[in-house]
This record gives structure tokens, C-alpha cells and sequence, in this order.
């Protein structure tokens, strides 16, 4: 068992409007693991993430990221000494600077996040170029860095802003539905782009998806969500060997699970608080 990275403890999150989004939710996640979050829509994935990232702050409860509450601007109440982690984000839409070109706009985490910043605009500006080259050849942007947003296509910005989230090394990375947007061949490449990136680097992710495939492909964990407010329904372990194919996801265990968890979900819509039945591999009732 990991070490715990992530810690959500009896957290409660009320909007200001009253939605209550989150209703006594408990998530724990070890350090280099990658989780999915998957659920009904509207249950709380994307608040989940917010919470994680210290853009907002629970109503009751306790977010703890990497030994400090998440968001606090001084130290948190847990170990006073413990350094910020490093976050990166990636979300459906991109967001790119215009007026900044795509390698500029790949390098803006360096320009905010320490320990980089201190050394950004001095010696350092060439060496960070290259990092950021390197991603964008890494996810097949290779010759694009000197374009600006507008000339590439949302496949290609999907791809960049992967590069964003990645170019300050974060040990978490918190990525809310980052290849929703896209065809399905792009997005299953970018599916193995993804997973090299973790087995290279092994930073802490968690993925919040409404594509269980992509949850099977993706994640060592997937949190299955009841309707809102949320809470953590069903964790499963996703112990299928690595480097994952295509192929896998087409084998009958894959396409099992992938099965019980829309299972699972149908349930959550339909506030069934139960676990269903299990069902059996596909192959076996075709047989
Ligand atoms: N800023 C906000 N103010 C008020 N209510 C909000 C706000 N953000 C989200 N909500 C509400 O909180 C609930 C949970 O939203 P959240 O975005 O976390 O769900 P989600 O599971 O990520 O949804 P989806 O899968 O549709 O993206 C929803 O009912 C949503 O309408």
C-alpha cells in the first residue's frame, strides 16, 4: 500500500446558491497512483478535483495534499514544514493564450511555479524552451511550437495543453475530462500518450471521465460516484498489466468491468444505493 498523498476526510461542499454538492465524501489516494473518478453527471467529479487543486475549500472537513490542506496560503495545520505540491491541470476545453505562441503558451507553468520561476527570463529561458520541444515532439507536435492557438486544430490544443499540465514535472496531476472533446482515434491515442507519460514519471493523477474505457485504460483505481451529492459508491482496483493496448481494452475482463461499472452508474442515476449483481464476461455468454 502506497503512502497517502491525497486525503479527503468527511468533506462536505455546499455551494453558495445550496447546492450541496458533497455530503460526508472520504477519498484516499497513495502517492504515484492514478485514479478515475467516474459517476452520474452533476454528482461532484469536477468539485472533487477543485477541492484537491485548493480552488475551493470544503464547508465541513478536510482536504490534506501532500501533508498540507489543500489551498491554505500558509502552511496547513498538518505538518507546518511539508513544501506546496506541484499541480498541473488539464480540463475539456484548453484555454491557450492567443498572443503567445504554442511552445510560450506550453512554458507559462514555468513562468508561475517554483522552483522554476526563479530562474525563468535569466539562464535558464533556452533550457526551459527545449523541455517544452521535447513534450510537444513527445505527443506529436513536433514543429508546431512556433504557431499560435488559432492554427491548430482541437485535437492538436488538446495535445498542448497536455504539454502545460506536464512541463513543470507536477507530482499530481488533476485532469477533468482532458480528451472529452475529442474523436475517438485521437482520443485513444492520446490514451497511450497519457500512460507512457505516467509510466515514465509516475505522478500522482486523478482523471475525472464519463468514458469507462478510458477509466479501465487509464486509471490502477476507478471511483465509482453516487448521484449528487456525492460520495465514493464502489473503489476498484484496475490491476490489468502495463503498458496497456487497445487491444486489452477490447479482452473480455476489460469489456466486463467496463460493464459492471455503467452497471454500477445506471444504479447510482437511479439513487439504487446497492451493488448490482455481477455480471458474466462477455465471451462466456456468447460461448
Ligand atoms: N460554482 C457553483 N455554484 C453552484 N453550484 C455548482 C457550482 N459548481 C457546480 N455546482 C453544482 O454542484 C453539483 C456538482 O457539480 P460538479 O461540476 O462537481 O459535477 P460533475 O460530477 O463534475 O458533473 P459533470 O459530470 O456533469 O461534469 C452540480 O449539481 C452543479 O450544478
Amino acid at each position: 500500500m502506497t503512502r497517502s498523498f491525497i486525503e479527503l476526510a468527511d468533506v462536505t461542499l455546499r455551494y453558495g446558491g445550496g447546492t450541496l454538492a458533497l455530503d460526508h465524501t472520504d477519498l484516499d489516494i497513495g502517492q504515484g497512483d492514478f485514479v478515475a473518478l467516474v459517476g452520474p453527471s452533476g454528482c461532484g467529479k469536477s468539485t472533487i478535483l477543485k477541492l484537491v487543486a485548493g480552488l475551493l475549500r470544503p464547508s465541513s472537513g478536510g482536504v490534506i495534499v501532500g501533508g498540507r490542506e489543500a489551498g491554505a496560503k500558509g502552511a496547513g495545520p498538518v505538518d507546518p514544514h511539508t513544501p506546496r505540491v506541484r499541480i498541473g491541470l488539464a480540463f475539456q476545453n484548453p484555454t491557450m493564450l492567443p498572443w503567445l505562441t504554442i511552445r510560450e503558451n506550453v512554458m507559462i507553468p514555468l513562468k508561475i511555479v517554483q522552483p522554476f520561476r526563479a530562474d525563468y527570463g535569466r539562464k535558464k529561458r533556452g533550457e526551459f524552451a527545449e523541455r517544452a520541444e521535447a513534450l510537444l515532439e513527445q505527443v506529436g507536435l513536433k514543429g508546431f511550437g512556433d504557431k499560435r492557438p488559432w492554427q491548430l486544430s482541437g485535437g492538436m490544443l488538446q495535445r498542448a495543453s497536455l504539454c502545460r499540465a506536464l512541463v513543470h514535472d507536477p507530482q499530481l496531476l488533476l485532469l477533468d475530462e482532458p480528451f472529452g472533446a475529442l474523436d475517438q482515434f485521437t482520443r485513444e491515442e492520446l490514451w497511450a500518450i497519457m500512460q507512457d507519460l505516467w509510466i515514465a514519471k509516475r505522478p500522482t493523477v486523478l482523471l475525472v471521465t464519463h468514458d469507462l474505457r478510458e477509466s479501465a485504460y487509464l486509471a490502477n483505481r476507478i471511483c465509482v460516484m453516487s448521484s449528487r451529492p456525492g460520495r465514493i459508491l464502489e473503489d476498484r482496483t484496475v490491476d490489468f498489466a502495463r503498458p496497456r493496448t487497445l487491444e486489452d481494452s477490447y479482452a473480455p475482463e476489460f469489456a466486463t468491468l467496463v460493464q459492471e461499472l455503467r452497471m454500477r452508474i445506471a444504479h447510482a442515476r437511479t439513487e439504487q444505493d446497492t451493488a448490482p449483481a455481477k455480471i458474466e464476461p462477455l465471451a462466456r455468454r456468447v460461448a
